[in-house]
């Protein structure tokens, strides 16, 4: 047997101890919310088995927008660029990230979803009742586990989390990403083909991986993320190691947010992760609802989470110029350092896993 690295074994040893923790939500309630806080203490991100919510609501949406993708790339571009909401092919954000995927960002409330949904589907009255659907689904659950976690911390107002992402007003969003399966035999360029290497940046000069979606943390609340039983989602470990979450499609994976690291004044770290191109021959289908404030919603540390020997470390903020500070940076930004008290507008913003 060949001798291993030190650094695989190393990578290998902290996978294995590291694995995102699983909480069933049917056990005991108590039990449940000090399991979930644990998670969002130490990981940052944790797996959710018996959600509760229906495979019929998930088989549809996932039917649904798989039929979006398959679509000739001229009818998809009716729908994009985005601006941030609409179709987007490689490009994110408005300052030059990319990435090997194609995505559906809209806003989710049953208005502006009803709208989108007569350039995206030739049945827009299913393709948004499909949407809506989900989304209601998955904001409960996250309403769940907000409230969870509000027992946990003993905040009083048991609803003073959930209610933050209940508001009619809510700036939610959903996304779609689509992942297509990254062939790993030498490229014939077409200059048609939707996803052909479009230059050095995206040569895997023999790693067996590119980059899907780079290093990030997201910046609201709680991401609830469900994806195909296609693997490429990795989260940055403390020691600065990249941990493959396994994919299980009768799961959703939940990662604190930006906004949830000021509002618990870093207790919880939003997690950084990023998604990686894998070999296999499916693609990768990944849908995130952010639970979002509404825009005019004051962030800042909870009181209980602030004491003589843990001074708020941000400054008030509205979710507002959160949102215009993540949109005026890049993905790989580290955007809550604005916010921080005594923060040096010297010290490197761009500071990667
Ligand atoms: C490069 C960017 C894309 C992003 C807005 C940003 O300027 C920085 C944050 C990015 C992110 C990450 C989480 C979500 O996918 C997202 C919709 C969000 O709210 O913040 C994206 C933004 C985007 O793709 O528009
Ligand atoms: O597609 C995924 O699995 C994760 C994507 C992601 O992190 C995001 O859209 O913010
Ligand atoms: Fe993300």
């Amino acid at each position: 047997m060949g001798v291993q690295s030190p650094n695989l074994a190393r990578n290998k040893k902290t996978c294995r101890a590291l694995g995102v923790p699983t909480i069933d939500l049917s056990m005991d309630r108590s039990v449940v919310s000090e399991q979930i806080i644990r998670a969002c203490e130490e990981y940052g991100v944790f797996m959710i088995t018996n959600h509760g919510v229906s495979n019929e609501i998930i088989s549809r949406i996932e039917e649904e927008t798989f039929d979006f993708f398959a679509k000739p790339a001229v009818e998809k571009h009716y729908s994009g660029p985005p601006n941030p909401f609409g179709y987007g092919c490689k490009t994110i954000g408005f300052h030059g990230d990319m990435g090997e995927l194609e995505y559906l960002l809209l806003e989710a409330n049953p208005s502006s979803v009803s709208q989108r949904s007569m350039a995206l589907s030739n049945n827009p009255t299913r393709f948004s009742c499909v949407v809506n659907d989900y989304v209601q689904a998955v904001r409960g659950l996250t309403c769940d586990i907000l409230d969870l976690v509000a027992e946990g911390l003993c905040l009083g107002d048991k609803s003073v989390l959930s209610r933050l992402i209940n508001d009619v007003e809510s700036d939610a969003v959903f996304r779609v990403n689509h992942y297509p399966p990254f062939d790993q035999s030498p490229k014939v360029l077409n200059p048609t083909a939707d996803f052909q290497m479009r230059d050095d940046k995206f040569a895997n000069n023999g790693d067996s991986s590119r980059v899907g979606f780079g290093e990030h943390s997201d910046p609201q609340i709680l991401t609830i993320l469900r994806s195909n039983d296609v693997g490429g989602l990795q989260i940055c470990s403390h020691d600065g190691l990249w941990v493959p979450v396994p994919p299980n499609p009768t799961e959703f994976c939940v990662l604190v947010g930006d906004t949830f690291q000021a509002l618990t004044n870093d207790r919880f770290k939003s997690v950084r992760h990023r998604v990686m191109a894998n070999s296999n021959n499916k693609p990768r289908l990944s849908m995130m609802y952010f639970g979002t404030p509404s825009l005019d919603a004051m962030i800042s540390p909870l009181p209980r989470m602030v004491s003589s020997h843990n001074a708020p470390l941000y400054k008030p903020f509205t979710w507002c110029e959160f949102k215009k500070a993540a949109y005026s940076l890049r993905l790989a930004n580290r955007r809550l350092d604005l916010f921080r008290h005594n923060y040096n507008e010297n010290s490197e913003k761009i500071t990667q896993c």
